[in-house]
């Protein structure tokens, strides 16, 4: 299995249920949202990419048929889509969005089978803020977690401090719904 992410969260959460890719690649993709994109379509777009370009880099590479897993999260504010977080300013402006309310996070999963079959899932989750302080903010900010997250922030870092409500799935918020992801994974014949 290749694993189509850069994201050590998905590789650890694949782990938990006892899967370990045999190669990670991480793709070039760029997830620059389109004009007026809405967050469920921009997620499957994304995934979908990912792990098509992962399919092509294998096959370039003379590679074996396997099994190509690509997923994308998105932290969404109605219609809107947060974006992933390099720098602080942009870390701030989103947990000063999120401050008080509740949003959602969406994960698109793509799974490509080794017989060429595709199978894929929307999943999310309604996360909640607590109205936070300038002070709290900050302190969020100075622990570095949020640095390459949707949204600026991290469920399964500082930020869980301030979180009063979770629907759904933990994991998806993390990066990797695990539940449906073994679902899709045993629909193509992988025992998991
Ligand atoms: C909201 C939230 C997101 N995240 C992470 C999950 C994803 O790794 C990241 C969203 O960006 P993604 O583009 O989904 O993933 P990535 O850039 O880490 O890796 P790649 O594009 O190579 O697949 O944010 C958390 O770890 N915790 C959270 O609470």
């Amino acid at each position: 299995m290749i694993l189509a992410s850069a994201s050590p969260r998905r590789r650890d959460l694949l782990a938990q249920i006892g899967i370990v890719p045999d190669a990670v690649l991480a793709t070039d993709t760029d997830e620059t949202p389109r004009r007026d994109e809405l967050p469920r379509p921009y997620a499957q777009r994304i995934a979908r990419t990912k792990a098509a370009s992962a399919l092509t880099l294998r096959r370039d590479a003379g590679g074996a048929p396997g099994f190509v897993l690509a997923a994308d999260t998105v932290v969404a504010l109605g219609r809107r889509i947060l974006p992933k977080a390099d720098d602080t300013t942009t870390a701030r402006h989103c947990l000063e969005l999120l401050s008080g309310r509740r949003h959602t996070v969406i994960t698109a999963v793509v799974l490509h089978a080794p017989d060429g079959g595709r199978s894929e899932r929307l999943v999310e989750s309604v996360v909640a803020f607590n109205r936070m302080t300038v002070d709290q903010i900050d302190a969020l900010l100075a622990g570095g977690d949020w640095s390459g997250k949707a949204g600026g922030y991290a469920i399964q870092g500082h930020a869980a401090a301030h979180i009063r409500f979770l629907s759904g799935s933990h994991s998806n918020v993390v990066g990797l719904p695990l539940f449906e992801t073994a679902q899709l994974l045993r629909g193509r014949g992988w025992a998991v």
